[in-house]
């Protein structure tokens, strides 16, 4: 089937040609098998359970890693990729999701950075990256200062940099899980310039939807193998959910109020200020009760990231009152606040939320030393820890062979589960969720939604922060906005729709301006 899919669906000379590729890791098949042909001129994505294998295979194609077996050909040529440097010869280039500028520098020096050779780094390279800007769209200025720029003109810079460096091939690993949907539209106009200039994308994504609106082809990667090839037309996207995991999934069901009048959070007139420049919040008022999900929406970096970190315990200098249930938080360390009954999922889990360096049962404790099961009196008890790590990967259904296995091992999803069991155990009364479902796929993502949903029907309150606005609409029961921040307008899920929310997040809705 696949093949004739294959044959059928796009007219474009094959560019990249991936044949039987296989990577193992330690206990581990990452890959094995794959097979993909992506072609000139198109846009193709790709697809999979979280540990499918999807980051392992673009960083064989981008040089970071080399395969065990298979063989990678460009344009009709066998390459063999010992380093980015080497990907980047051969035309490939790749879009992290975690943007790597250099926030006080220039677009312009930004670019030629490590590819000074190509035009100096002077006029001409400023000449360059305008044509490339303005060929593409890309609506760039070489002169502005990252720093001044919003998160889609980051991305666009990220994108530059590579057509800069002379990209044929383009990989974006999850480019629209940062972005407000505005902004999704403008990269995916920016993709389409690409390939109306036959260059060819590859991109990573999690979300069917926009993967069906924009892809030409989709390849859907399941225990390391190809599937199968699909055009978005053949498919929808609970049949593409479905040849992911390989089975049929359950349905999300929207829920009836649990709110009480119990109040459980009181965050009153927060602020904190920069070290320079304007606060970096500002008067921050709001109260959740028992059984209440408050959403935050707003752009990266305006404000959320520091007010998480505040509720937490994590900022000096913040000025106004936080009380959980009634108790004044502010004499507390981050610990006293965990074990005074805050469950916290990080944004960031590299930084806060795990060891990657460690086995996972030290994960489980992370954070929870001094509470049931990890302790027996003042000792560390090891195989209740381990146990219980057991019972996490089996109820979050971490894909791993045990407790034993160093967090680094498992995929970026994989991860994100183990984080989530590990915060809904020991009984919180509040639970803070920063991007709880960012880089976990539509099966994990359902399973986290439910135990959202378990946890506000338990009568917890919960403080949810998404980029992700269907998120933040079928599970908040209010949603604020934060921009530069502020509270800059409240709204109700059931009558907001996502364009709505983008704009008050941007600055542009009437919330704002009244
Ligand atoms: N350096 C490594 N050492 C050991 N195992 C690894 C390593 N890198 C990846 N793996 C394993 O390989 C498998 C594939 O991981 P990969 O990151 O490619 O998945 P993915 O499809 O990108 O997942 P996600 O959607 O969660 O990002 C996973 O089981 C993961 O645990």
């Amino acid at each position: 089937m696949a093949e004739g899919a294959q044959a059928e669906a796009a007219t474009g000379s094959v560019t990249v040609r991936l044949r039987g590729i296989g990577k193992r890791f330690p206990g581990v098949i990452a890959n094995d098998d794959i097979n993909i042909d992506v072609r000139r001129g198109t846009i193709h994505a790709i697809v999979g359970e979280n540990g499918a294998g999807k980051s392992t295979l673009m960083k064989i194609l981008y040089g970071v890693q080399p395969p065990d077996s298979g063989t990678i050909e460009i344009n009709d040529q066998q390459v063999t990729l010992h380093s980015p440097a080497d990907a980047i010869k051969a035309g490939v280039g790749m879009v992290f999701q975690h943007f790597m500028l250099a926030d006080n520098l220039t677009v312009l020096e930004n670019v030629v950075l490590g590819a000074e050779r190509l035009h100096g780094i002077g006029g001409e390279a400023r000449a360059e990256i305008q044509r490339i800007s303005d060929s593409y769209g890309l609506g760039i200025d070489p002169d502005r200062l990252v720093e001044e720029l919003g998160v889609g003109a980051r991305q666009r810079v990220e994108i530059l940099k590579v057509l800069y460096r002379g990209a044929q091939i383009v990989i974006l690993d999850e480019p629209t899980a940062v972005l407000v949907p505005q902004e999704v539209d403008e990269l995916f106009g920016n993709l389409q310039e690409l390939k109306r200039e036959g260059l060819s994308v590859i991109f990573i994504s999690h979300k069917l939807d926009e993967v069906l609106s924009v892809a030409d082809e989709i390849t859907v990667i399941r225990r390391g193998t190809t599937v199968r090839t699909v055009t978005p037309h053949e498919v929808t996207a609970r049949q593409l959910a479905e040849l992911m995991v390989g089975s049929e999934l359950p349905s999300p069901s929207t829920e009836t109020s649990t709110v009480t009048d119990e109040l459980l959070l009181s965050v009153q007139g927060l602020g904190l200020p920069a070290p320079e420049g304007r606060p970096l919040l500002q008067d921050i008022t709001f109260d959740i009760h028992r059984g209440e999900v408050l959403g935050i929406a707003g752009v990266e970096g305006n404000g959320q990231a520091e007010l998480v970190e505040t509720i937490m315990g994590m900022r000096t200098g913040a000025t106004g009152t936080i009380r959980l249930q009634d108790r004044d938080l502010s004499p507390l360390s981050t610990r006293e606040r965990r074990e005074g009954g805050i469950g916290y999922i990080p944004e960031d889990r590299h930084r806060h939320g795990l060891l990657l360096d460690a086995p996972l049962w030290e994960n489980r404790i992370l954070g929870h030393q001094t509470r049931e099961p990890n302790v027996r009196g003042p000792l560390i008890d090891k195989g209740a820890a381990r146990a219980d790590t057991e019972r996490i990967i089996s109820e979050y259904d971490v894909r791993t062979p045990g407790p034993d296995v160093l967090a680094r091992a498992l995929s970026g999803g994989n991860q994100q589960k183990l984080i989530v069991g590990r915060e809904m155990s020991g009984d919180p009364v509040l639970l803070i969720a920063a991007h709880p479902t960012r880089g976990v796929d539509v099966g994990a993502q359902a399973a986290i939604w439910d135990h959202i949903k378990n946890a506000r029907r338990q009568g917890l309150a919960v403080l949810l922060i998404s980029a992700d606005l269907d998120e933040l609409i079928g599970l908040s029961d209010r949603i604020e906005v934060i921009l530069r921040g502020r509270l800059v307008g409240s709204f109700d899920p059931s009558q907001v729709t996502p364009e709505q929310l983008g704009s008050a997040m941007t600055g542009a809705g009437p919330e704002v301006a009244a």
